[in-house]
C-alpha cells in the first residue's frame, strides 16, 4: 500500500484534501507515553496554512481529533489514529478545471493510475494538506526520541538563489534548534529573512512561485544506528523524505559538492576527545557504510517550486483531449518551503524511531 510506510513504527495516511477529513493511524508504538498537548498544538500550528502572506489564504486550524489509542493521557499501544477535519474548502475552483491538467501537479499522473476516479479537488490524496498528520506523527515521534535526548532542528538553507548560512556540521547545538522551532521563518542568519521574503512576494506578484533548500540536523543519534546497503539510514530517510509531496532532491553532508573534493579533503578524520572518538569535519553528514557515526547527522531537501500558478501556461484537457490554456484559481502557497520545514522534521523523526526501535527495542522508553 502506498500510503503505508514503516518497519517498526508503522504509519498510514488516509484522506483527502477537500473531503472529509484527513488523518493517520500509527502501529507499534510503545505504551505508556505521556502525550504533550501543548508541544502537539504548536507542532501543528508551525504547519498549518493560512496563517502568513506567503502561505495559502486556506486557513484550518488542524486540531487534532485522537479517536484511539490514547487512554489518560497516555499511549496505550495499539493503533493510535488521528483524525484532522477540513473545515474550509473551496471546491468549485477545481470543478472548473476538472479535466484541464495543471503541469506541475498529480492531476495527470493522478487521473491515469485512478482511470479518473482520483478526487481532483484541491489535489486529493496528492495534495499537501496530508502532510498535516504527518506532522502529528512526527510530534508524537520527537516526543519519545527526547527522553533518549534526541533533537530534530531545520532551516530553510536557500530560497530560489538566497542563501542562509549552513549549520556547522560539527557542532549543532541543541539550543540553536529550539530556537528555529520557535521561528515563523527559521533562518540561521535574520538579516536574509527579508531578502527571501521579497523574492517570495515578487514572485507571487507575477503570478509565479519558488522553491527553495531546507538543511536538516539531527543530534545526539549514538553511534551504531542504522544498517549497510538498502535499510542504511540515507536509504530510509530518503523514502520518507521524497514521500513528501514537492520534494526533488535529498543529499547528506556535503552532498553533491563533495564530488569537487579531494579524498584527502573528504575523509573525515577521527580523533578522541573525552574518551569518544569523534570526527574533525563531518563532510559525510554523520553517516558512514549507512550507520550512524556518532556525529551531527546533516542533510538538505530541494522543494521545488508550487505547482499551482497564477500566470497563464499551455496544458491539455483531458476529457477532450485539446490542447488548452490554463490559469490557476484558488489558493495556493507562493512557496511551500518555509510550511514543509516542520514536516521534513516530522518525517525524520519517524524514520529515526522507527530505526531506533529496530536497534534497541522498547525498554528505553519509560
Ligand atoms: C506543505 C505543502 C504545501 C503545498 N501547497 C501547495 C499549494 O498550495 N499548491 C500546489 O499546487 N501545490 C502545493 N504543494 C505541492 C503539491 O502537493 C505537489 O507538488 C503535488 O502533489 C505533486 O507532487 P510532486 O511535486 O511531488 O510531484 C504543497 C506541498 C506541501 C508539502
Ligand atoms: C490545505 C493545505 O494546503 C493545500 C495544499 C495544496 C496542494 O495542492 O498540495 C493546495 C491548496 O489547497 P486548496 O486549493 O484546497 O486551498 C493548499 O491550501 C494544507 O497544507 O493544509
Amino acid at each position: 500500500m502506498s500510503s503505508t510506510w514503516g518497519k517498526n513504527i508503522k504509519i498510514s495516511l488516509f484522506g483527502e484534501s477537500h473531503g472529509e477529513a484527513v488523518g493517520v493511524v500509527i502501529d507499534g508504538l510503545p505504551a505508556g507515553v505521556e502525550l504533550d498537548y501543548d508541544f502537539i498544538r504548536e507542532e501543528m500550528k508551525r504547519r498549518a496554512p493560512g496563517r502568513s502572506s506567503i502561505s495559502t489564504p486556506r486557513k484550518e486550524d488542524d486540531e487534532v481529533n485522537i479517536i484511539s489509542g490514547v487512554f489518560n493521557g497516555r499511549t496505550t499501544g495499539t493503533p493510535l489514529c488521528c483524525v484532522i477535519k477540513n473545515k474550509n474548502k473551496i471546491s468549485k475552483d477545481y470543478e472548473k478545471i476538472r479535466y484541464v491538467l495543471r503541469p506541475g501537479h498529480a492531476d495527470y499522473t493522478g487521473y491515469i493510475k485512478y482511470r479518473g476516479y482520483n478526487d481532483y479537488r484541491g489535489g486529493g490524496h496528492f495534495s499537501g494538506r496530508l502532510t498535516a498528520p504527518l506532522v502529528f506523527a512526527g510530534a508524537v515521534a520527537k516526543i519519545i526520541l527526547s527522553k533518549k535526548n534526541i533533537f530534530i532542528g531545520a532551516h530553510i538553507k536557500s530560497i530560489k538563489n538566497i542563501q542562509d548560512l549552513g549549520f556547522d556540521f560539527c557542532n549543532v547545538d541543541e539550543g540553536t534548534l529550539i530556537k528555529l522551532r520557535q521561528m515563523d521563518f527559521p533562518v540561521l542568519n535574520d538579516c536574509i529573512e527579508d531578502e527571501m521574503k521579497r523574492v517570495i512576494k515578487e514572485a507571487k506578484e507575477d503570478g509565479d512561485s519558488v522553491g527553495g533548500v531546507i538543511e536538516v540536523a539531527v543530534i545526539n543519534v549514538e553511534e551504531g544506528l542504522g544498517s549497510p546497503f538498502f535499510d542504511s539510514i540515507e536509504s530510509r530517510l530518503s523514502h520518507l523524505l521524497f514521500s513528501i509531496p514537492a520534494v526533488k532532491g535529498v543529499e547528506f553532508g556535503e552532498g553533491f559538492n563533495i564530488t569537487n573534493m579531494l579524498g584527502s579533503d573528504a575523509n573525515d578524520e577521527f580523533y578522541i576527545e573525552n574518551g569518544k572518538i569523534k570526527t574533525r569535519t563531518n563532510y559525510n553528514g554523520g553517516i558512514l557504510g549507512g550507520i550512524s557515526n556518532g556525529m551531527p547527522i546533516i542533510f538538505r531537501v530541494a522543494i521545488k517550486p508550487t505547482p499551482s500558478i497564477l500566470k497563464r501556461q499551455k496544458t491539455v484537457n483531458i476529457s477532450l483531449m485539446e490542447e488548452v490554456e490554463l490559469q490557476v484559481e484558488g489558493r495556493h502557497d507562493a512557496c511551500i518551503v518555509p510550511r514543509a520545514v516542520p514536516v521534513v522534521e516530522a518525517v525524520t523523526s519517524i524514520g529515526i524511531l522507527d530505526m531506533l526501535i529496530e536497534r534497541e527495542g522498547y525498554s528505553w522508553i519509560k
